[in-house]
């Protein structure tokens, strides 16, 4: 009885085997049919095949690739490319995948066909983490009319000239919370190791609830204390993969794990409902002028039919969000900073001269006259080479003559770009230099690499010249050292209609947090062994390194 139970399970495994197996070639021998053009007033297609790639097994087709470079699958991405080429093709499970590694491609899929490629992939897990719905989300919600509008609400906000309201508000806001952190941080500044991760994201946090929502949180409320952790959470969460967004039956070995996540998100959402949108709605005044980006969402629900309360509760929720992306930034800084001396020592020498040796604090118009400090702030997302989100074809298309099938995921690999020897010196070395030229001449077309300095004259303008010189020709600092505007290959917030919508408040608040920490205290490690900073991502676990504040004399 039990032998034939066997061979019913083993025959059952077989077949299962042998279908995933011929479902997978057919997907990789299927051509895309694109439009080439019209023909009498009908569309003509051609098809094209798909970019070849490595053969795949049955059921999980080339997941195995990437378990071997877990650590870091961009890398692991990059080293196919010395068989495969620059764009070659994966199965991950039964999803077709495309893989692109060098700049004129990317920049080929995310802004010649920016349209074609709006799509997200449809994670079971995505889902779960946006009440059910990942369209509920800024960031994981396929391109449509909805995500257009979403956008447009959030611009002025999110990325404001720095002539305008919106520019001085954040210096004003970041500046009052950067107060209140420097006074949480005498409490914990005895030149031992502590956690500073909780309070950094609370300062982060405290400065976007500000900023988007003019409300502030005690550090000591719990309920705050909670939520910055979930978020956190969601923040590590949203930059791993998992073998089961691919493999949807082994979703049932992963529950906890996604009960997990859906009390996060879950309790995130309580929390913006109670203390801050309920009482936002009933005392809205729609003749009044906008105080903040809450006030233009609860307006925006009442003006347009097609906006939902769920979307404005969710857009809220993406936009405090950000505050995660911003602390870890500055934690990986920190620690960059503790291993290197020498930067917090040219950090200093600019928050010094900038700030009369400590007469105030820096405050967010500084950014155009310490360009070392924004160029630290470049170099950790240089070196940290955040992913960009993958994205999703919508339809059947083709790039670079291969072709590309409606629901392919287009890994876009911005790895092998920050880490080309072609495009930066010594790129395996933390180097903030790299961001920053000594004049005005345009690297590309001398054929130097983007971080060779060139040494040609520069007209030295007064300090108060200063500011108005920097914004024509870029960042100059009190050195004469400049903060390179545009580095092609440098695409740390990704190009095109995805691009982020939150870059002008990473280097904002970002900028305010470290600056202001570098200019009252020497920061260091106990023990740098502790301090584990992956590749390929600028997220950090809930629980990270400690690092040793000590007041600066
Ligand atoms: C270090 C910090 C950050 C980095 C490196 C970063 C990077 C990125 C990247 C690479 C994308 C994907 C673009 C694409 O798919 O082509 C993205 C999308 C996005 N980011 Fe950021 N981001 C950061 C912080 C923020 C913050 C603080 C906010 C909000 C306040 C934000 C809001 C968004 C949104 C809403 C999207 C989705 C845009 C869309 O799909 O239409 N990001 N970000």
């Amino acid at each position: 009885m039990l032998t034939s139970v066997f061979y019913v399970l083993f025959a059952i495994a077989i077949t299962i085997i042998l279908i995933s197996y011929v479902f997978l070639l057919l997907k990789c021998k299927q051509k895309a049919f694109v439009v080439i053009g019209l023909l009498y007033q009908e569309k003509k297609y051609q098809c094209f095949d798909q970019a070849p790639g490595p053969h795949p097994w049955p059921i999980i087709g080339n997941i195995n690739l990437l378990g071997r470079f877990q650590y870091n699958p961009f890398y692991g991405f990059g080293t196919l490319t010395k068989k495969y080429g620059d764009i070659y093709s994966l199965s991950l499970g039964h999803t077709r995948c495309i893989v692109v590694n060098n700049v004129d491609l990317i920049k080929e899929v995310l802004n010649k066909n920016g349209k074609y490629f709006g799509g997200r992939p449809d994670f079971f897990r995505y889902h779960k983490l946006f009440g059910g719905d990942r369209n509920n989300s800024l960031a994981l919600c396929d391109w449509s009319q909805l995500q257009q509008k979403r956008r447009n609400l959030a611009r002025r906000h999110c990325s404001p000239r720095e002539s305008s309201s919106y520019f001085s508000k954040m210096s004003e806001i970041g500046g009052l919370e950067v107060n209140q952190l420097l006074d949480q941080l005498t409490n914990i500044s005895s030149g031992y190791p502590c956690d500073v991760k909780p309070l950094i994201l609370a300062a982060s946090a405290n400065m976007f609830c500000q900023y988007m929502c003019s409300v502030r949180f005690n550090y000591s409320d719990k309920g705050f204390q909670k939520i910055i952790e979930y978020f956190d959470e969601i923040f590590w969460e949203i930059n791993q993969g998992y073998s089961f967004d691919y493999i949807p039956w082994l979703v049932p070995f992963y529950c906890n794990h996604i009960s997990r996540i859906v009390h996060w998100s879950a309790s995130i959402r309580k929390f913006i409902l109670e203390r801050i949108v309920n009482h936002r709605e009933s005392n809205i005044n729609i003749n009044e002028p906008d105080k903040d980006f809450t006030d233009a969402l609860l307006k925006s629900l009442k003006e347009d039919k097609n906006v939902s309360r769920n979307t404005i509760i969710f857009m809220l929720e993406d936009f405090i969000g950000g505050h995660s992306a911003v602390g870890n930034l500055v934690m990986l800084a920190l620690a960059y900073i503790a291993k290197n001396p020498t930067i917090a020592l040219h950090i200093r020498n600019e928050v010094d001269t900038v700030s009369a040796k400590g007469i105030r604090r820096i405050c967010l118009y500084d950014m155009n006259v310490m360009p070392y400090t924004m160029a630290s702030i470049s170099e950790v997302l240089r070196y940290s080479s955040s992913p960009i989100v993958p994205h999703v074809a919508m339809e059947d298309t083709v790039i670079k003559g291969f072709g590309v099938r409606k629901g392919t995921i287009v890994f876009i690999n911005n790895y092998v770009l920050n880490m080309s020897e072609s495009f930066w010196n010594h790129p395996e070395q933390f180097d903030p230099e790299r961001f920053l030229e000594n004049n005005f001449t345009n690297n590309k077309e001398s054929g130097l690499k983007c971080d060779d300095n060139k040494r040609t004259e520069f007209i030295r303008k007064n300090d108060n010249d200063g500011s108005t010189k920097s914004k024509k020709y870029g960042k100059q600092n009190l050195n004469n050292k400049l903060l390179k505007k545009s580095i092609p290959q440098f695409l740390p917030f990704s190009v095109g209609k995805r691009t982020c919508i939150g870059q002008s408040l990473v280097r904002g608040f970002g900028f305010l947090l470290l600056a202001n920490i570098i200019q009252n205290y020497n920061v260091n490690s106990a023990d740098f062994s502790k301090i584990k900073l992956e590749k390929s991502s600028i997220a950090l676990p809930k629980k990270c390194f400690k690092l040793s504040l000590r007041p600066r004399t």
